[in-house]
């Protein structure tokens, strides 16, 4: 698959092994993020991530911030996004499973690299139920 990845400065370490991990499963991964450390908003990096999936580029997107909730209230401005913040395995299994999240948000301050990699894992490997999760995800979106 093609994931799409952003992050800010307070995840560019997950990034760059989240990216490791992607890359040795034989995904092709397209990097949005930034690459260093240096202070920089969450937007400029998320908005191009959360654009890939929106137009099919990528298939799903993962987005890190320290918190997640800035990544993700930037992606579900996204038409089609659905962005699920995630800080247990069950969570994310869930929000594929009930909510078809095409993009993961980690929050990179409040989870181990070894939580966050597995959280990567889970997400794509699980698929949405469908049948009434269908109704209420064909609801969300505003008229
Ligand atoms: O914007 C956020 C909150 O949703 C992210 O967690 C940012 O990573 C965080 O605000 C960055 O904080 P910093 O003090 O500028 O490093």
């Amino acid at each position: 698959m093609t994931i799409a990845i952003g992050n800010d400065h307070a995840a560019t370490d997950y990034k760059f092994e989240i990216i490791k991990q992607l890359e040795a499963q034989g995904h092709t991964v397209i990097n949005f993020g930034t690459n260093d450390t240096t202070s920089m908003d969450y937007p400029d990096a998320i908005h191009p991530t959360a654009t890939a999936v929106e137009t099919g580029k990528a298939d799903f997107g993962i987005i890190l911030c320290g918190s997640g909730n800035g990544a993700q209230m930037t992606a579900n401005k996204h038409k089609g996004i659905r962005a699920a913040l995630c800080w247990n395995n069950e969570l994310v299994a869930l929000t594929r499973q009930h909510n078809d999240a095409n993009i993961l948000a980690i929050p990179a301050r409040f989870v181990s690299l070894q939580q966050a990699l597995g959280f990567v894992d889970i997400f794509l490997n699980t698929a949405f139920e469908g049948g009434r999760h269908s109704t209420r995800v064909d609801k969300i979106p505003c008229a």
